[in-house]
């Protein structure tokens, strides 16, 4: 059985277990609450997607199960035991795998090394590395994923900001992580290259691994997403599954839906031509 089976078997005989849990968890930089009493479950098997504005803490959040910073309150729990990272390897050993918008790849390294990054197939007795196993399991791996990149020699500085994300992606899947987070994959990307990677996203899930997707997106956390949470200056302002919100739901609570509309309500008194109708709000239909 590989290690992608048996997380995804882990993932459908216990389904209600979260890999990774945050209690009422909090993170203050001095007097700066960035993070307040926030609670999340990660399920395999789902893609929860994390939203909010400039500053909401999303950073701040990945940062914590990333393994870069620790939290000051609350529990933070993976596969059920109380964890407190202090560096990202720890987070990494735990089957957290962390995707960054900059992304954690060499750019003058050729696409195999970078797939291998830190995990080196070396030769016995004198470890060296084993080139040509690395490019030809990297080759097979990539091609199993249906990404096509013709030249695995070439630096992956070369390559789009989607076939970045997606080499990450198929990396992560390949070392058996569980959980997969992937830090605003799709906010410098075009309309097709954000396709490509939200395709690869719905494998990682398919593949039994509970992915975290952080984004600014409404549009595209609701096309792949099962479970959605709303973060606002620091706290959960929403956490609902999909069949309990709409696009235009998730939307509106993204562009501060209650907040407009008390903001309309303090217009009116002033202006009535700056009022904001329902019609014209983001997600309106
Ligand atoms: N190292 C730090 N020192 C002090 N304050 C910080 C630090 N990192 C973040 N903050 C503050 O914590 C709050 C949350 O920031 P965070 O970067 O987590 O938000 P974000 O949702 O990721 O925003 P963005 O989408 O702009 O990246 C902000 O008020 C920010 O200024």
């Amino acid at each position: 059985m590989t290690t992608t089976d048996k997380f995804a078997e882990e993932a459908s005989t216990s389904p209600n277990t979260p890999v990774v849990h945050l209690e009422e968890v909090g993170k203050s930089y001095g007097n700066v609450h960035a993070l307040r009493g926030v609670s999340l479950a990660v399920r395999q098997g789902e893609i929860t997607c994390v939203l909010g504005d400039n500053g909401a803490g999303k950073s701040t959040l990945i940062k914590i199960i990333a393994g870069l910073h620790e939290h000051t309150d609350g529990v933070l729990s993976v596969n059920g035991e109380e964890r407190r990272f202090s560096s990202p390897r720890e987070s990494l050993d735990s089957g957290i795998a962390t995707v960054y918008q900059d992304l954690a790849l060499a750019p003058l390294m050729s696409v195999w090394r970078n797939f291998f990054l830190g995990n080196e197939i070396t030769k016995r007795p004198f470890g060296r590395l084993d080139d040509r196993k690395m490019k030809r399991v990297a080759d097979e791996e990539l091609t199993k994923m249906g990404i096509s990149i013709p030249n695995l020699e070439q630096p992956v500085g070369m390559l789009s900001g989607g076939q970045r994300q997606c080499i990450a992606i198929a990396r992560a899947i390949y070392f058996g992580a569980k959980v997969l987070i992937l830090d605003e994959p799709t906010a410098a990307l075009g309309v097709k290259q954000s396709g490509v990677v939200l395709k690869y996203i719905v494998k990682a899930r398919d593949a039994g691994l509970g992915v975290v997707f952080i984004t600014h997106n409404p549009h595209h956390a609701y096309l792949v997403g099962n479970h959605f949470v709303v973060l606002k200056l620091g706290r959960v302002a929403l956490d609902t599954h999909r069949a309990d919100i709409t696009l235009a739901q998730l939307t509106n609570e993204m562009a501060g839906g209650s907040e407009l509309e008390s903001l309309s309500h303090e217009l009116r008194g002033i202006d009535p031509e700056l009022v904001v109708e329902p019609q014209d709000r983001p997600g309106a239909i």
